[in-house]
C-alpha cells in the first residue's frame, strides 16, 4: 500500500476516474463497473477497481482541493503506475453561455494556487489536458443528444468561499474561462511531470450567475453523462 491508498500492487487499473467526492466514486463503481471491488477505505476516500465493457477501470475519490487531490494523484502515478486519470467533477458556471448540468471538457486550467508557482519558481505554467483524451471525450460528447458539452478553460481555485470571488473571476471570464472548480490545474501539472495522461470533465452543479444549484445527492448520484463520456474516452 502507499501512504494514503490501501491497494496492493496491481489492484489499481492503468485507467482511473477521479471524482472529488468518495461517495460519487462508490456510486460510479456500483452503477457502471462490473465485478467492482473496493481496494481502499483509508480516510473514507474510497477506491474501487472493476471492468467497463471488459476493460479494467478504477475509480478513486480525491477529496476537495488541489492539496488533497495531489496526494492521491502522486501516489497513483508513482506507486501504482497509473497511466491515465480522468477527473469527473462538479463545477460552478461563470458565464451564461453555460447552463446547469452542462458538461465542461477542460482544455486547460487557470489557478490561484501557489502549487504551480512554487514548482515553476514563480513562472506561469499553462496546465493543459491530454489532447488524445480531450478529443476522445469530445467525440463521445458529440455522439449524445442528451447534453450540451463545452470545451474550454476552467479556473481551479483554492477557495470555495472567497469574499473577492466576483472581482477575481471577472478578468478570467473576460478571457474565456467557463467555470470554476478546485483540482484540474494541479492534476494537469502532475500528469505532465510524470509523463502520463489527464483530463478534467466537470458537470455544472451550480450557476454563479443565475444562482441555480443542484442538491448534494444530485451531485453524488446523477452526473452519469459525464461518467459515461469519461469511461468512453479513457478506454478508447
Ligand atoms: O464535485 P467535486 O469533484 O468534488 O468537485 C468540486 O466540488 C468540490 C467543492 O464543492 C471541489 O472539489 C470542486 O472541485
Ligand atoms: O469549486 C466549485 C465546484 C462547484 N461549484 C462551485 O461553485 N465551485
Amino acid at each position: 500500500m502507499s501512504t494514503h491508498i490501501a491497494a496492493a500492487a496491481g489492484q489499481v487499473a492503468p485507467t482511473v476516474l477521479l471524482p472529488g467526492d468518495p461517495l460519487r466514486a462508490k456510486w460510479i463503481a456500483e452503477t457502471y463497473l462490473d465485478d467492482a471491488t473496493c481496494y481502499t477505505e483509508v480516510r473514507g476516500m474510497y477506491g474501487f477497481t472493476g471492468t467497463w465493457r471488459g476493460r479494467p477501470v478504477s475509480v478513486q475519490g480525491s477529496g476537495m482541493g488541489q492539496p488533497s487531490m495531489a496526494i492521491y494523484v502522486n501516489e497513483l502515478f508513482a506507486e501504482y503506475d497509473v497511466q491515465s486519470i480522468v477527473r469527473v467533477g462538479s463545477c460552478g458556471a461563470l458565464t451564461e453561455r453555460l447552463a446547469l448540468r452542462d458538461v465542461v471538457l477542460a482544455s486547460g486550467a487557470c489557478t490561484d494556487s501557489s502549487m504551480n508557482r512554487l514548482r515553476f519558481l514563480g513562472l506561469d505554467y499553462a496546465p493543459v489536458a491530454d489532447f488524445g483524451l480531450l478529443r476522445a471525450a469530445h467525440d463521445a460528447a458529440q455522439a449524445r443528444s442528451d447534453l450540451t458539452a463545452h470545451v474550454g478553460l476552467i479556473y481551479s481555485s483554492d477557495s470555495f468561499y472567497n469574499p473577492r470571488a466576483a472581482e477575481l473571476t471577472k478578468p478570467l471570464v473576460d478571457h474565456g474561462v467557463l467555470a470554476v472548480e478546485m483540482e484540474a490545474s494541479a492534476l494537469y501539472t502532475l500528469a505532465a511531470s510524470y509523463g502520463r495522461r489527464a483530463l478534467a470533465i466537470c458537470t455544472v452543479s451550480d450557476h454563479i450567475v443565475t444562482g441555480e444549484e443542484t442538491t448534494a445527492l444530485e451531485r453524488q448520484e446523477t452526473f452519469g453523462a459525464m461518467v459515461e463520456i469519461a469511461l468512453a474516452a479513457s478506454t478508447a
